[in-house]
């Protein structure tokens, strides 16, 4: 390479850095350190930079978001680990069965449990290889979903290279769980632009997250307000073994991947006093939940409680009362 090639290229190479830095300050910590004026400098000073050379353009380049050629089907992917279903509890006598069941199988006299809202959307799984994003899909039966990869790109919160804090070594391989969801804020400006253009509007976030992602052109997804929260982390070389869903979870914050910071331990009471405010309290939440899902903490005492089929014994779905409005119609059915 000639001399001004080789500075393109080490520059090239500082603005991608410089860029995923700001992207997570951003998308994922909520607290940017320029004003979006000065990032859209950063990636147009890269855009010119790739287009004088395209062969400098890596595919974890954040000019690569914006999806190419849209595809003409989507490539089914065999989850290397099944991504298992929930069973559901609707009431405090259902929670306390699934607690005593599991201190009558473990011989413990309390359980700390990690409760997380449960966040309304659709569950994805992420593959990273040295640390940068080669593959997404859907959850799909929970053994075979789609490849969504080009979709899961557009989302800002998704880094496209993990960014490492405080010095935590990048696993050569790392799947990654969480789920694809549409904030309040933003579903409502994505409807209000819709009538305004005259299209038609979605019924609710979770519809439009789901057409979001499953759009066959990824440019299309990329004009759609899409957000991400991981969950979950599957055992692989590389990856450490984890004490605790805490330990867990932040062991993906530090990887630099977007995580729900609405999440606490609680023992089962804690819990159902905290499902009680959460019923309430879900209108105050800036994404729509049907519910909260309530996990086992410790590591150790999932291996022992294993899963029954799809679902694991250490885990549930503690469900909210369907919305008002829903027993309104009924009322008038009834009425009628
Ligand atoms: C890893 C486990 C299995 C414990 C797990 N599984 C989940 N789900 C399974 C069933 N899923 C599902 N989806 C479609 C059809 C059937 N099941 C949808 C994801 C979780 C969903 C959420 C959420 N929504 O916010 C969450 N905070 N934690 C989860 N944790």
């Amino acid at each position: 390479m000639n001399s001004s090639k080789t500075a393109d290229a080490t520059r090239a190479e500082q603005l991608r850095r410089e860029l995923a830095h700001h992207n997570h300050r951003y998308y994922v910590l909520d607290s940017p350190e320029v004003s979006d004026a000065e990032y859209d400098r950063l990636i147009r000073e890269l855009q010119e930079l790739e287009a004088r050379h395209p062969d400098l353009i890596t595919p974890d380049s954040p000019t690569q978001r914006v999806g190419g050629a849209p595809a003409e089907k989507f490539e089914k992917v065999v989850h290397r680990a099944p991504m298992l279903s929930l069973a559901n509890v609707f009431n405090h006598e259902e929670l306390s069965d699934f607690d005593e069941r599991i201190r009558r199988q473990t011989g413990l006299a309390q359980v700390a449990y990690v409760c997380e809202p449960k966040l309304d959307g659709l569950a994805v799984t992420l593959h990273y290889e040295h640390g940068r994003f080669v593959r997404g899909a859907t959850r799909g039966d929970g053994t075979e979903g789609e490849d969504v990869s080009a979709n899961l790109r557009t989302i800002r919160s998704l880094p496209m290279e993990l960014l490492p804090q405080d010095g935590v070594k990048v696993p050569g391989g790392l799947e990654v769980r969480g789920e694809v969801f549409i904030s309040k804020k933003d579903f409502k400006k994505l409807n209000d632009s819709r009538e305004q253009e005259g299209e038609p509007l979605f019924a609710n976030p979770r519809n439009a997250a789901a057409g979001s992602l499953r759009q066959l052109d990824p440019r299309i997804t990329a004009t759609r307000p899409l957000s991400l929260y991981l969950y979950e982390c599957v055992p692989g070389e590389g990856v450490p073994a984890f004490r605790s869903h805490t330990e867990k979870l932040e062991y993906l914050k530090s990887l630099g991947l977007p995580v729900n910071r609405y999440v606490r331990v609680e023992s089962v009471e804690g819990v159902r006093e905290q499902y009680g405010k959460s019923v309430e309290g879900r209108h105050a939440l800036p994404f729509e939940v049907d519910g909260m899902v309530v996990k086992v903490d410790e590591e150790d005492l999932r291996q022992r409680l294993g899963q029954i089929s799809k679902s694991p014994r250490w885990a549930v779905a503690y469900k909210f009362p369907p919305e008002e409005e829903a027993t309104l119609v009924e009322d008038i059915q009834v009425y009628v």
